[in-house]
């Protein structure tokens, strides 16, 4: 951010281990609701400086997960430090150090948006510029619009300014662009990556695969209220899955002579007449291979491109179903 890093305050104030990098620690988490189990032992770790992602479909525990971290609910077992402290127990002492995004909740419809965000600055000993917010979201041709009248969207943004204009240590952003438009999600991304930058440790939760691997240094993919998988973006799209290199030129091409230039246990196949596809790591070598190969034979290959398992594929292995509500 422009605004003054927020990581001199964090290193200052984190008992419990006043150097520590770590931001988030939950182990063996466990919570029901009238025998429904909502969190059934999860398990997260994150950094300062690092946004973890939340992964799963509806009803999956993410904002039971988040409520707890937040010390809005408690659990039934396991432990919850947040920034060293017990979000239960240490509730006050957590407060200012942590940004939370209500959901619309804690607004009076008829405050004008600019008043409620200075107002919830004026809570903070040091807060970030509330001007620079609201420029930062594109919220400040509603500076004087009440409440009420700012749109979906736009309340969301207002949202996510009040959790961080009293320049949190940690932030937790349930579904933080859910309603927006393309524009303002990409707006929100760019000062989540500020925030990361500056230190800041983020937990997010999303539907979104693209908002995922956009913004997440490390994703726990959960379902039924337990993890079913974990790792960065990178991980969890390459793990368990070949990469592939497809193209299309003139049929029945002899395949056994570009074999033969790749990598061993690289397999090459005409999967129908003219389409063919190259299956292993797909590194930049492999494709000025295959290309060079191309070339020295006089083809031209048409529709080249690199597949990767998406976010939605992995889920999809993984429990047989679709990630998208
Ligand atoms: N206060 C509550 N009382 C009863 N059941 C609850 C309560 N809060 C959550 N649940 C149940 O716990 C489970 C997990 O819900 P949770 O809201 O944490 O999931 P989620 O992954 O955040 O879903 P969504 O993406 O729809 O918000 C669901 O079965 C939900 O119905």
């Amino acid at each position: 951010m422009t605004t003054r890093s927020t990581s001199s305050r964090a290193s200052a104030g984190t008992a419990g281990g006043a150097d520590s990098s770590t931001a988030l620690r939950v182990r063996d988490l466990v919570k029901s609701f009238d025998g429904t189990v909502a969190v059934g032992g999860l398990d997260l770790d994150l950094d300062r400086g690092e946004v973890l992602a939340l992964l799963g479909p509806n009803g999956a525990g993410k904002t039971t997960t988040v409520e707890i971290c937040e010390g809005f609910t408690e659990p039934d077992s396991g432990t919850v430090e947040v920034l060293g402290l017990n979000p239960t127990t240490d509730n006050d002492a957590l407060r200012a150090r942590i940004g939370v995004m209500l959901q619309g909740g804690g607004a009076y419809p008829g405050a004008r948006a600019g008043e409620m965000l200075r107002l919830c600055a004026a809570y903070s000993a040091d807060p970030i510029d509330p001007r620079w917010l609201m420029d930062n979201l594109g919220l400040t041709d509603v500076e004087r619009v009440p409440y009420r009248r700012l749109s979906g969207g736009q309340q969301q943004r207002l949202s996510l300014a009040c959790a961080l204009v009293g320049r949190p240590e940690m932030v937790f952003l349930d579904e933080p662009t859910a309603g927006m438009d393309a524009h303002a999600r990409i707006m929100v991304w760019e000062l989540i990556d500020r925030l990361r930058g500056d230190g800041v440790a983020i937990l997010l939760t999303t539907h979104l695969m693209d908002e995922a691997e956009e913004l997440a240094d490390n994703l726990v993919i959960i379902d039924h209220g337990v993890c079913v998988a974990r790792g960065t973006p990178a991980e969890l799209t390459h793990r368990g899955a070949e990469n592939e290199l497809r193209f299309r030129a003139p049929r029945h091409l002899d395949l056994t002579l570009l074999t033969a230039v790749l990598p061993e246990d690289y397999v090459c196949a005409e999967t129908a007449p003219g389409s063919y596809v190259v299956r292993g790591d797909v590194t930049p070598q492999v494709l000025a291979t295959v290309t060079a190969w191309c070339a020295k034979i006089n083809v031209l290959a048409t529709d080249l491109r690199v597949e990767t398992r998406s976010l939605e594929d992995v889920f999809l292995d993984l429990t047989g179903r679709e990630l998208r509500p």
